[in-house]
C-alpha cells in the first residue's frame, strides 16, 4: 500500500471523516521526516557510522545533505500540513468541495442569481435550461464536441436537478473578471485570480478535448484513459524509466519556451520539443525548428520526470502526466481547473518556478535523492487514481448545480429558441 492508502486507512477512525495522520505523534511513517531517511540515510550508512572519523566520504554527503537541506524542508514542511481528502467514498465531491464554495459565494446571499444576473450571462456562452427534468440548450453550440462533453454530464444529472438556467462557456478563457463588482453566473473550465468565473469539470472528461495523432477523435473518455495509461505505467517500472525531463506540447504560451531553448543546450537532461496544433503557421511557432512528431499520453510514462505547463488557460494533460507514476514537474501558475486545488506541491509534485531558473537545480535534486522522487510520484498517482475517477467528476457536477439550483431567485420560463437534448 502506498502513503495515501495506509494514512487514510489508518483515518477512517477519525471522528470527522478525515485522515488525522499528520498530527499523530506515535506515526513513525518513512514518509515524516525525509531529511533523515531514504537516499540520505542510505548515503549516510555507506559513509560510516561515525562522523568523529573525518573522511572524504563523510565531508561529501554533508555537503550533498547541506545542499538539499532546503528542499527537505520544504518536503517535511508539506507533508506535516497536508490534511488528505475524501476517505469516506459516500462524499465522492469532499476533495473538491471548498471550491464550489468558493465559487458560489458571490451568489449566497439574500439576493441570490437573478434574471438580470442571466442576462448579463447570456453572451458568455451556451444557455442551458433544466425544466421539468428535462435539458434544453440554445441552438448553436460553437464548439459542438465540447458542447457533447458538458451533455453527456448534464443528462446524467437531469432527473435528480431542480429547475434552473445555466450559462456555460465552451471556450479556454474564462468571462467573468474578478474586478467585477456586480457579478453574474458563467460557467467555465479554468480560470485564474483574474476571474471569477464558477469552474466546472471541463467537456474533455468525456469528449471534445484536442484531436492529436494518438486520439484523432479528441482527447477525452477519461475513464478509458485512466486504465490506459495506468497500464503503460506499468509495463515501465520506476528503474527503467529515462531520468530526464520531458515534454510535448505546442507553443500556446510563450512560458514553455525556456524549456524548450534548454533542451536543445542540455539533452541529457530535457527532451522537451514544440509539436504542432492547427494554429502553427510557420517554424516560428516551434521556435526556428521543425516541430516534432507527437507523443501519446500512454508514452509518457517511459520518462521519470514530465513537464506541466498553463496552455492558453489550465492545460488539460496535468491529470494524465499523474498517472504515469513519473515525477510531475508542474511549473507555477495560477491558472486552475477544479481539481487543482486538491493538489499540494512536494505532496503531489515538484513545483517550477514560472520563469524556469530553478528547474535545472530542482533536476538534479530529483536525481540525487531517487526515492524522495519516487515516493512524490507515487503520492500524485494516488490522489489522482483514487480521487478523480468519473464518479468524482459526476459528483462534483451534481454538487454543484444542486447548490447552484438553489441560489435562482426566478421562475425559470419556458424559451422558445431553445431545443431538447436527449442522451
Ligand atoms: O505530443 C503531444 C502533444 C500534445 N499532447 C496532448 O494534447 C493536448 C494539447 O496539448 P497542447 O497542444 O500543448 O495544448 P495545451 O496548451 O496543453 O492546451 C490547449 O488546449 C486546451 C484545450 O483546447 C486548452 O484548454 C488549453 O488552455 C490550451 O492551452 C494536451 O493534453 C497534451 O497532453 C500529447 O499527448 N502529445
Amino acid at each position: 500500500a502506498t502513503f495515501a492508502q495506509e494514512d487514510c486507512e489508518r483515518g477512517e477512525e477519525n471522528a470527522k471523516g478525515e485522515c488525522s495522520f499528520v498530527n499523530d505523534e506515535t506515526n513513525n511513517s518513512p514518509h515524516r521526516d525525509f531529511s533523515s531517511d531514504a537516499d540520505f540515510q542510505l548515503q549516510k550508512e555507506d559513509a560510516g557510522p561515525s562522523h568523529s572519523v573525518w573522511t572524504a566520504e563523510n565531508h561529501a554527503v554533508d555537503s550533498l545533505r547541506k545542499k538539499w537541506d532546503r528542499y527537505f524542508g520544504l518536503i517535511n514542511q508539506a507533508l506535516v500540513t497536508y490534511i488528505p481528502c475524501g476517505v469516506s467514498p459516500s462524499d465522492a465531491a469532499t476533495c473538491f468541495a471548498d471550491v464550489i464554495d468558493a465559487d458560489l459565494k458571490p451568489y449566497q446571499n439574500s439576493v441570490g442569481i437573478t434574471a438580470e444576473m442571466m442576462r448579463r450571462a447570456l453572451p458568455r456562452g451556451i444557455l442551458y435550461q433544466v425544466r421539468g427534468h428535462r435539458l434544453y440548450r440554445q441552438m448553436d453550440c460553437l464548439f459542438p464536441a465540447r458542447c457533447a462533453g458538458v451533455e453527456h454530464f448534464l443528462l446524467g444529472l437531469v432527473s435528480d436537478l431542480p429547475e434552473m438556467e445555466l450559462v456555460v462557456n465552451v471556450r479556454d478563457n474564462p468571462q467573468v473578471s474578478a474586478h467585477e463588482a456586480a457579478p453574474f453566473p458563467v460557467f467555465s473550465f479554468s480560470k485564474n485570480a483574474d476571474y471569477q468565473d464558477i469552474l466546472y469539470p471541463a467537456w474533455t472528461f468525456w469528449t471534445g478535448g484536442p484531436a492529436i495523432v494518438s486520439y484523432p477523435r479528441g482527447l477525452g473518455r477519461w475513464d478509458l484513459m485512466r486504465e490506459r495509461i495506468d497500464a503503460a505505467a506499468e509495463k515501465v517500472p520506476w528503474e527503467e524509466k529515462l531520468p530526464i525531463g520531458f515534454f510535448r506540447g505546442s507553443r500556446t504560451s510563450a512560458e514553455r519556451d525556456p524549456l524548450v531553448l534548454l533542451s536543445r543546450t542540455r539533452p541529457d537532461l530535457l527532451d522537451v520539443k514544440y509539436t504542432k496544433n492547427q494554429a502553427w503557421r510557420s517554424l516560428k511557432d516551434s521556435l526556428g525548428e521543425e516541430p516534432a512528431a507527437e507523443v501519446s499520453l500512454e508514452n509518457h510514462c517511459q520518462y521519470k520526470y514530465l513537464f506541466n505547463f498553463r496552455g492558453v488557460a489550465a492545460s488539460f494533460r496535468l491529470k494524465h502526466l499523474f498517472l504515469c507514476e513519473s515525477v510531475v514537474f508542474n511549473v507555477d501558475s495560477d491558472w486552475i481547473e477544479f481539481f487543482y486545488p486538491g493538489l499540494k506541491p512536494w505532496v503531489h509534485y515538484i513545483p517550477v518556478r514560472t520563469d524556469l531558473s530553478d528547474v535545472e537545480e530542482l533536476l538534479e535534486f530529483a536525481k540525487d535523492n531517487d526515492a524522495l522522487a519516487r515516493q512524490i510520484a507515487s503520492r500524485g498517482k494516488e490522489f489522482i487514481f483514487r480521487h478523480l475517477r468519473m464518479e468524482h467528476v459526476e459528483a462534483y457536477w451534481r454538487k454543484l448545480l444542486q447548490e447552484y439550483g438553489t441560489l435562482q431567485r426566478f421562475p425559470i420560463e419556458k424559451r422558445d429558441s431553445l431545443l431538447e437534448i436527449r442522451a
